[in-house]
Order: structure tokens, then sequence, then C-alpha cells
């Protein structure tokens, strides 16, 4: 633990929208990503699934040599359609399917997060239901030309030129970009590091 009480923090992501969401924030954190197996098990809930996503990929960053004394924050997040998890992408032809499916109808946006704390893991899964306008064939061709879609759950970044395909939100916006961040304050809160200490704490 530092002079100000509090301890490291290492994001184990290589999302950066994830490290642009907890910078806004004003905390102080390191990046360290990890690969995890991310295959969903058989019937697993979506929820469990993101859950399960979040606390691996955060104990798997812990693990390694060094951070065993830091607090690690992980998440994932998943576009659930029809209660089917989709991932992202893995071609052209795989996002333009997502695409063709979302448009015209609602889908759900889970983003799970979990920190591993020096003596338990603590984790939280925020549900955000979104809605997408039709979609014009050409619209999809043109979008996939832009590789926006290729690292994104659903195929999709809302916060990017895909913003234009999205009616209606309720839930979390910063939760459907990959980190909800009154989750992830209520978290830090559990452990004692509220994130207002750090915006005291810090020369920035
Ligand atoms: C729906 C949606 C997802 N996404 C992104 C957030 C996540 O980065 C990604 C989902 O994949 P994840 O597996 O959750 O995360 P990642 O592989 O990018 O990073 P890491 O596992 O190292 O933490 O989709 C957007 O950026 N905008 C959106 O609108």
């Amino acid at each position: 633990m530092t002079a100000d009480g509090l301890y490291p923090l290492i994001l184990a992501s290589a999302s950066p929208r994830r490290r642009e969401l907890l910078e806004q924030i004003g905390l102080r954190f390191t990046v360290q990503s990890v690969d995890v197996d991310e295959t969903p098990r058989e019937h697993e809930a979506p929820d469990l699934y993101v859950l399960r996503m979040a606390r691996e990929k955060a104990l798997a960053c812990q693990r390694l040599p060094g951070n065993t004394d830091s607090l690690v924050l992980g998440a994932d997040t998943s576009v659930v359609l029809d209660g089917v998890i989709m991932g992202k992408p893995h071609s052209r032809d795989d996002a333009r399917a997502m695409l063709q499916r979302l448009s015209g109808h609602q889908h759900e946006v889970m983003t799970g997060v979990a920190l591993a704390g020096l003596t338990a893991v603590r984790e939280r899964v925020v549900t955000t239901r979104v809605v997408f306008r039709r979609l014009a064939e050409n619209e999809i061709d043109a979008y996939l030309d832009t590789g926006e879609p290729y690292d994104k759950a659903g195929g999709y970044g809302i916060q990017g030129l895909g913003g234009i395909f999205v009616t209606s939100l309720v839930g979390s916006y910063s939760a459907v970009v990959g980190l909800p961040l009154d989750a992830t304050a209520d978290l830090l809160a559990q452990v004692d590091q509220p994130v207002w200490q750090w915006w005291a704490s810090g020369d920035e």
C-alpha cells in the first residue's frame, strides 16, 4: 500500500476503451492484458459467462509475478440476442451475420466486472438494453469496410461509427463501451479504495 492508502491497481485488459474509461474517472493504474480461453461452457447463462470471464482475467493477471499485492480489475462484454451470446466476430461474414441479426431488434449488452482484491474477488454484472434501427445491406457493407466491428462484441461500437445504429438504450452507456463506471466505483469502494481518494491524492 502506498502512503496515501491506495493499493497499486492493474487493469487486466487489452481494450483501449477500458483504459480510456478508467482514465476518465481519474484512477492511476497500469495495464497488463492476459489471454484466457473465452469459450462459453455448454448451456452457460450469458450473465454467468461474462462474470466468469471477468473473474478469470482478473485472477490470471493477479497470479503473474509481481502482481500478488495489487488490486486487479478484469471485465468482459458480450452482446446477447434472444439468450445467445455474441462475442467478437471471427470474420467479415461473421460480423455481417451479427449485424443482420441485430438490425431492427433489441438486444442486451452484458458486461461483467471483477476486482481481485488481496483476499477475495468481488464482481458485478451490468445489463443494458439496446435497440437497433433497421440497417440497410449497403450500410452494413460500408461499416464492415471501416474495420470497426472486428474487435468488438456483437460487431459494433456504440462509441464509434456504430453509434448511428442505436435508436435507444436503457442501462449503462459505459458498460456497453466495455466498463460500467458506477459498478467499478462500487467495487473499489467495497475494498476501501473509493475513487475520490485518487482525486484527492493525485497531482493531475
Ligand atoms: C457492444 C460494444 C462492445 N465493445 C467492445 C468492448 C470490449 O473491448 C469488446 C468485447 O470484448 P472483450 O472480450 O470483453 O474484451 P477485449 O478482448 O476487447 O479486451 P480484454 O479481454 O483484454 O479485456 O467489445 C465496444 O467497444 N463498443 C460496443 O458498443
